[in-house]
């Protein structure tokens, strides 16, 4: 969470006395109450208080009352509201109650009279302050997937998520889904004029749904850009929460839905058959696909079973022939990490990370590379993979807690991270990959191909059945192809441009 800093002093120090040594410009400090001020520090507002009650001192003639300083620092991000209502200022924030959970606190304080008009203005400030960039009073609507994370979700949202969207005056209509599908059909409906955001009480399943549902709107790409698609973390992963917000936390993604900014999303059109599809999260054929989807039947082992079901087919040395073919964007790990650190340090606006599709023409963006349908585009390279034994594209960077698959992963860089590692690898390899993917240090790995592209086709071979995984949902076993559309999504995020996972290590030195 975030924590108050005040940069190079103590945050804890006497405000009253900094402002005297001129470290505050004039009108930072609000004086309220009998003997308190309210400081605008440089991240975290200051609440000084003397309270006499606290503390007694004892002097030669027995105790005597004194004046007890108190200070307080609640860092901006975790502001909610500021009002003046009579005589009294009230502020609204979300207090950090223990590493995982912030509650709803408030701090009261009389103004008197004269100044009233100077606080109205001191609540400007703190507002821009605490909000910045971010839209205020954010237009929601929930969906609850009263399913999700073993039945949580309707409780999750009513003890740790409401109240913070009512602090923070965003305006929530809330809507439970009823079956399968039912937020595709909720989203293509939606009044996207009405809403700034579509947060989802869910795993990844619900954001799936929606963007689904959005992509159907007779002006999908309009839509797309307008409404903002968000995670409340209430399934079992909840990917998208890591990487928008760094948290699985509901009371922290929630204030982080507050005071989140617009990011442009890459999402992308999965091919099948005769369907279109997109997908915001990854595809995998091969041993991810299939420890994800494949091991329902050892559910009861928790998350080890991931672990289980992916050690038995390493041991087995378990190959997944398929033809693939890709539209190479960066092909080298070094240039991979170079555009990886220049997007750091690159703030351009909002409307330069979105591709340059027409939002006005109707239905989803035309399709570059055409359908599975088409003949292979010409610009596809063949990828030998005979003894594939994974294949893994993804469009963000953790896939699970410790799980940063794709450390290189950028939200609107308008490419998919691709890997690929061959099933006949060593054991003692495959192990040590497995274990490098915590930190993301398998990117470094000279076995685990990484390359950014922006389209492939992919067919698997010599099996009959097996598993597909898009966005963690099955999909029929046979050939697809994936085009990527920059920035065609939009969510919210801390940063406004890039995940909250650790990035591609070392920053500098080149990789393969
Ligand atoms: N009322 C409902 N009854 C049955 N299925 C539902 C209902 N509401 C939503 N669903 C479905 O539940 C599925 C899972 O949704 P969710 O977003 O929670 O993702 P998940 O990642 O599978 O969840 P988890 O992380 O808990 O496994 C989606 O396919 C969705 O359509």
């Amino acid at each position: 969470m975030a924590t108050s800093t005040i940069s190079g002093t103590d945050p804890f120090a006497d405000p009253t006395r900094m402002s005297e040594n001129s470290e505050y410009a004039e009108g930072d400090t609000l004086p309220v109450g009998r003997d308190a001020s309210l400081t605008l520090a440089t991240d975290s507002l200051i609440v000084l208080d003397e309270d006499f009650t606290r503390r007694e001192t004892r002097n030669c003639c027995g105790l005597l009352p004194s004046k007890a300083k108190t200070t307080q620092a609640i860092p901006f991000f975790n502001v909610l509201w500021a009002e003046l209502s009579n005589f009294d200022i009230i502020i609204q924030y979300a207090k950090t109650t223990s590493k995982n959970v912030v509650r709803v606190a408030s701090v009261n304080y009389l103004v008197e009279k004269p100044q009233q008009g100077y606080a109205k203005v001191w609540i400007t400030k703190l507002l821009d302050r605490a909000y910045g960039e971010s839209q205020r009073k954010k237009r929601i609507k929930v969906l609850i997937n009263p399913f999700s994370g073993r039945g949580g979700a309707q409780k999750w949202f009513l003890r740790d998520i409401e109240p913070i969207f009512v602090a923070a005056r965003c305006e929530i209509n809330v809507e439970r889904t009823l079956y399968q599908g039912h937020a595709v059909e909720l989203a293509e409906k939606i009044d996207t004029v009405a809403y700034d955001v579509i947060a989802s009480c869910s795993g990844d399943g619900l954001p799936h749904e929606v963007f689904n549902g959005l992509g159907k709107k007779r002006n999908a790409a309009k839509a797309l850009s307008q409404v903002a698609v968000v995670q409340l973390p209430c399934g079992t992963g909840n990917a998208m929460s890591w990487n928008s917000f760094g948290t699985d936390s509901c009371s922290i993604a929630a204030l982080c839905i507050v005071k989140g900014l617009r990011t442009p999303l890459d999402l992308i059109s999965i091919t099948q058959g005769n369907s279109r599809t997109l997908s915001f999260l990854s595809q995998s054929v091969g041993v991810v696909a299939e420890v994800d989807l494949g091991t329902e039947h050892i559910r009861w082992m928790g998350s080890a079973r991931f672990t289980y079901g992916f050690l038995v087919r390493v041991i087995r040395k378990t190959v997944y022939p398929c033809d693939l073919a890709v539209k190479i964007d960066i092909p080298t790990k070094g240039a991979i990490k170079e555009a990886y650190w220049n997007e750091f340090s690159n703030h351009a606006p909002i409307e330069e990370r979105r591709g340059s599709f027409d939002i006005e023409t109707p239905g989803l963006p035309e399709l570059q590379y055409g359908t599975i349908n088409s003949p292979l585009p010409s610009d596809f390279t063949p990828i030998p993979s005979n003894k594939l034994g994974n294949f893994y594209a993804g469009n963000m960077a953790l896939m699970a807690p410790s799980a940063n698959f794709f450390p290189a992963a950028l939200p609107s860089d308008g490419q998919l991270d691709c890997v690929t590692v061959d099933g006949d690898i060593s054991r003692t390899s495959a192990i040590q990959s497995f274990l490098a993917v915590e930190d993301g240090s398998w990117f470094n790995m000279p076995h685990v191909n990484y390359q950014k592209v922006s389209g492939y086709r992919i067919t698997p071979k010599g099996q009959k059945t097996g598993y597909i995984s898009i966005d963690g949902e099955r999909f029929p076993f046979e050939e697809f192809q994936a085009e990527v559309h920059r920035g065609l999504g939009t969510v919210l995020t801390r940063s406004g441009h890039m995940y909250e996972a650790q990035g591609v290590v070392p920053r500098t030195g080149q990789g393969s």
